[in-house]
């Protein structure tokens, strides 16, 4: 397909999707990367940078990505006349199967809806998965932070992200409450004259493909434990749903079996035998239970904004969301990111920690079968922290460290490969 503003590198291939839903990834793939918003400038760079010296360490030349610039955010609105969310953006994301992407800005309380969000809507990208693990060295606000590794599967498409909200004192919001107040019998609207009205839809569909790829990613990586995060006491029909909808999965699907009558249950995992337990907890309890008693969750499976929540206050734990990589799947597509958003006020001073970005493109080259790559980012980043020799967000919190700007961290981390 020809685009408009976007250059296809001459020397990639596209990767492919196989009839099994597996990838077909040439030596040479094109990778479209947004650079994303406020600190997008600094450290997409970095994360390339660094991504590049590790395939071409482990792959000795062989293999090399084909980057592909495509536009959205700030950078888009210049590029193509205040369109902030081009459609051939999108079109290239889909043709090229896997892509990464720097934060992008959304403003608070008027204004645009979420690009992010969009992105993950536009492409169905339903799974946002979010490992949390700690690194040796790294500060941090627990004692025993290595205790801390969990992986948050994060609902992507539902919730009320779905961004069906009407503000106060419109005809929009008033007509909902008359509606609800004057066919649905609701008389619990605490202020009607002026209240804003926001919809949470959740569906059986939706929360089961979620929990499915959890259930899942539990078997294959061999671990212990799923537990299903929502706040079904109070939002039966949602959260509650949700909580019950996984459990029902897990018992049809998985042949899991309830333990002294449920609805917590047990499973073999079909590969090894070893016993995995799905259970759920109440998303106030689990933010108290992941800082006292971490080692006691392993997979987390949880709606789109508690996963929201749960992914920063899990980050802070191993050491802060400098840290926290990220990716978006759909069965087919993959658009990898930070945790972490734009942080305006440190845009463009090469001062942050990439390591976000850079652990995110790890999870990338997994994700492509370029385990010796994924690897070697890994060994860098051990030994640059290893060595003390880290941002500011680490900095300010370790005894003797060396400050180091963004872009020299990247460089550390490169020395760092062997
Ligand atoms: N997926 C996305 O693209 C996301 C986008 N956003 C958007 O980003 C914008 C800013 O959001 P905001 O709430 O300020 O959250 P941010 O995540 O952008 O930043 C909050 C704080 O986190 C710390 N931080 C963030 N990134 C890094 C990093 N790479 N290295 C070290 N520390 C870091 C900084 O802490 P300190 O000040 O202590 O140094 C920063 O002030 C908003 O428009 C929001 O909507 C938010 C989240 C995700
Ligand atoms: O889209 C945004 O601006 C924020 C998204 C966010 O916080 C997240 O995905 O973790
Ligand atoms: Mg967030």
């Amino acid at each position: 397909m020809a685009y408009q503003h976007i250059q296809i590198p001459t020397s990639g291939e596209k990767i492919k999707v196989n009839q099994d839903m597996s990838l077909d990834v040439p030596d040479h793939p094109i990778i479209p990367f947004i650079e994303g918003d406020g600190i997008g400038v600094d450290i997409t760079p970095v994360m390339k940078d660094v991504t590049d010296a590790a395939v071409a360490k482990a792959y000795g030349g062989r293999k090399k990505i084909a980057w592909m610039e495509v536009y959205c955010g700030e950078k888009a609105a210049d590029k193509y006349e205040g369109d902030w969310f081009p459609a051939e953006t999108l079109e290239a994301i889909k043709e090229y199967i896997v892509g990464i992407k720097g934060p992008l800005t959304t403003p608070v309380g008027g204004g645009f809806r979420s690009l992010n969000v969009a992105l993950r809507q536009e492409m169905d990208l339903y799974v946002c998965q979010r490992p949390v693990r700690w690194f040796t060295g790294v500060p941090s606000p627990v004692k025993e932070p290595d205790k801390t590794n969990m992986v948050i599967f994060r609902e992507n498409s539902e919730d009320i992200y779905a961004g069906i909200e009407y503000k106060a004192g419109t005809p929009e919001a008033s007509k909902v409450i008359d509606f609800l107040t004057g066919e649905m019998g609701v008389t619990k609207i605490r202020f009607p004259e002026n209240c804003g009205i926001g919809i949470k839809p959740v569906s059986e569909e939706g929360t089961k493909r979620l929990v499915r790829k959890a259930i899942q990613y539990t078997i294959d990586q061999d671990l212990p434990s799923l537990t299903l995060v929502h706040k079904g006491n109070i939002m039966k029909f949602t959260e509650g749903a949700f909580c019950d909808w996984g459990y029902e999965l897990a018992r049809e699907e998985f042949g899991a079996q309830p333990i002294d009558g449920g609805p917590w249950c047990s499973m073999k995992n079909p590969n090894t035998g070893k016993e995995i337990i799905v259970k759920d907890v109440i998303a106030d309890a689990m933010l108290q239970q992941v800082l006292l008693r971490p080692a006691e969750y392993s997979v987390i499976a949880t709606l789109n904004l508690n996963g929201d929540y749960l992914s920063d206050a899990l980050a802070a734990q191993v050491g802060g969301i400098g840290i926290a990589p990220g990716a978006n799947l759909s069965d087919e597509v993959a658009l990898f990111e930070a945790t972490h958003g734009t942080a305006p006020k440190y845009a463009g001073q090469d001062k942050v920690n990439p390591g976000s970005l850079i652990l995110s493109a790890e999870m990338m080259l997994r994700h492509l079968g370029w385990g010796e790559a994924a690897d070697l980012i890994v060994k860098a980043m051990e030994g640059a922290i290893g060595a003390k020799t880290v941002t500011y967000d680490f900095e300010r919190l370790m005894d003797d460290a060396e400050l180091k700007s963004c872009s020299e961290f990247g460089a550390e981390m490169i020395k760092h490969m062997g």
